[in-house]
């Protein structure tokens, strides 16, 4: 059950999830401090991956201290499957497959969960990656309805080499808000099936729930997606408070920079129970819209300040309905990394006969939800989404304008983003025709234009 290089990146059982747009290299680092003995990459796209070095510079980053690591990839072409496996072979431990992915794009980019019948092109792909690279090549997959289908697809993949297998136990059609509980018993005969390395994933909340599913499910270890994301520190068996999280992961930012829509994810994530909170709406809507680290650090300030001596009992709740319950019965206060509890399909289902009903009632018109569910207008939503795309730079390179002041005395005005003397415009041009000079930032281009007078003055009188 287990083999010489699963021992070789010492045997991990707690692992980290593939997790487009959330494991990023900072997210992995946090969650290794945090007791994750080995990380996935998230899904890259394996034609993108050989075509665009700029998408492997910006997609793949990895450090000394990011290890053991396994790359994640899609694909359905063998050929190209094993090129993109080439360009990463030196700096990770094993390559995925991705096998599990169930979304629409997958559906029309031919991967993920939408080739868990083409079981000849799977081989086919295990083999090619294989030849072509000196790790291992993995898979993470879905399971059928059928567990005899499943044990028969996991074989088959083993018999094409590969080299570790991540029963995800849940079948495709088990996404979104159909998502419900994972089937451990398929993963079970799997596990009783083949003999190479195994990962279950699936109903991960907290430490009790890995060990509960080893023993269970008799693998090698246990993935986590959601859980990890709620709570960085879970294969830790801590629950830690939410800003000690958030501020731990912003130093990592800090150092190995990612675009605001992963940061602005994690902490929804970290923050969702403290969100909840009417009276926080004005720091949720200030993480909504944060531009840059000190944006997402002051969010995380914010609630800390407000949380911190309810914390240490100094300050006691006398409403304490108010705070725990919003209808979800917390046993731990909002301020600590707790795990998020999905409705069940049938409870979203209830809910969306109501929404529907309520949307006949109001002409047809369409609802704007963000991430938690709290109603906004279109407009706004057309906003959200477009600060959301925007790419996070570190505090070093944000602009300044508009932060800092004219350094002249006595004035008031902003700080030109781009003035080569500190100035206002106003104060520049002030400077520039007094002193006779160029300013490039403010374009005033005073020296040049009296030396080409000059110029034209001598050469006309010459
Ligand atoms: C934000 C997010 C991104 C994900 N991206 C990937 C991915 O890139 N590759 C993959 O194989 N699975 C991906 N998944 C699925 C997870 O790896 C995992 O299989 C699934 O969430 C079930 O695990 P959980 O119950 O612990 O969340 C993603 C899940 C989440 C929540």
């Amino acid at each position: 059950m287990s083999s010489e290089w699963y021992e070789l990146i010492g045997r991990p059982k707690f692992v980290v999830a593939p997790m487009v747009d959330a494991s990023e290299i900072a997210w992995r680092l946090l969650c290794r401090r945090h007791g994750a003995q080995l990380c996935y990459t998230p899904m890259f796209h394996s034609n993108v991956f050989t075509k665009d070095p700029k998408y492997r510079k910006d997609n793949f980053v990895t450090c000394d201290e990011d290890r053991p690591l396994i790359v994640q990839f899609c694909g359905n072409n063998p050929e190209v499957m094993a090129a993109a496996a080439k360009y990463v072979e030196n700096d990770c431990d094993a390559i995925d497959i991705n096998l599990g992915c169930p979304q629409i794009i997958a559906k029309r980019g031919r991967y993920g969960s939408y080739l868990q019948d083409e079981w000849d092109l799977l081989s086919n792909i295990v083999q090619t990656m294989t030849k072509a690279v000196s790790v291992p090549i993995t898979c993470k997959v879905r399971i059928f309805e059928s567990i005899e289908k499943t044990v028969k697809y996991a074989l088959m993949l083993q018999n094409a080499g590969c080299k570790l297998l991540t029963v995800h136990g849940r079948t495709r059609e088990q996404k979104g808000p159909l998502t419900g509980i994972a089937s451990w018993k398929h993963i079970k005969a799997v596990r009783e099936a083949i003999s190479i390395p195994m990962f279950a994933n699936g109903n991960i909340q907290c430490l009790e729930d890995v060990y509960r599913c080893l023993e269970f499910t008799n693998v090698n270890g246990v993935m986590s997606a959601e859980g990890t994301l709620t709570n960085p520190a879970i294969f830790e068996g801590i629950n830690p408070l939410v800003w000690e999280m958030a501020d731990e992961y912003l130093d990592l930012v800090e150092k190995y920079p990612c675009p605001s829509s992963y940061i602005r994810g994690h902490m929804f994530k970290m923050f969702h129970k403290i969100f909840t909170i009417e009276d926080n709406f004005d720091d949720r809507h200030l993480l909504a819209t944060a531009q840059n680290l000190s944006d997402f650090r002051q969010v995380s300030m914010n609630i800390r300040d407000k949380y911190l001596p309810y914390h240490h009992g100094k300050v006691h709740f006398e409403d304490g309905e108010n705070m725990y319950s919003n209808g979800y019965n917390l046993i731990l206060p909002p301020w600590i990394c707790q795990p998020y509890v999905r409705m069940s399909p049938e409870q979203h289902k209830n809910k969306m006969e109501e929404l529907s009903k309520k949307q006949q009632n109001n002409e047809n018109k369409r609802i704007h939800e963000d991430s938690e569910g709290v109603v906004l207008s279109r407009k706004k939503m057309k906003k959200l989404k477009r600060i959301m795309r925007r790419p996070i730079k570190p505090d070093s390179q944000q602009h300044t304008r508009g932060q800092e002041s004219c350094v002249s005395d006595a004035c008031r005005n902003p700080l030109g983003g781009k003035c080569v003397y500190q100035l206002c415009k106003k104060c520049c041009k002030e400077k520039c025709f007094k002193e006779v000079l160029d300013c490039k930032g403010h374009r005033i281009l005073v020296l040049t234009r009296r030396e080409l007078a000059k110029t034209f003055e001598e050469n006309r009188s010459a």
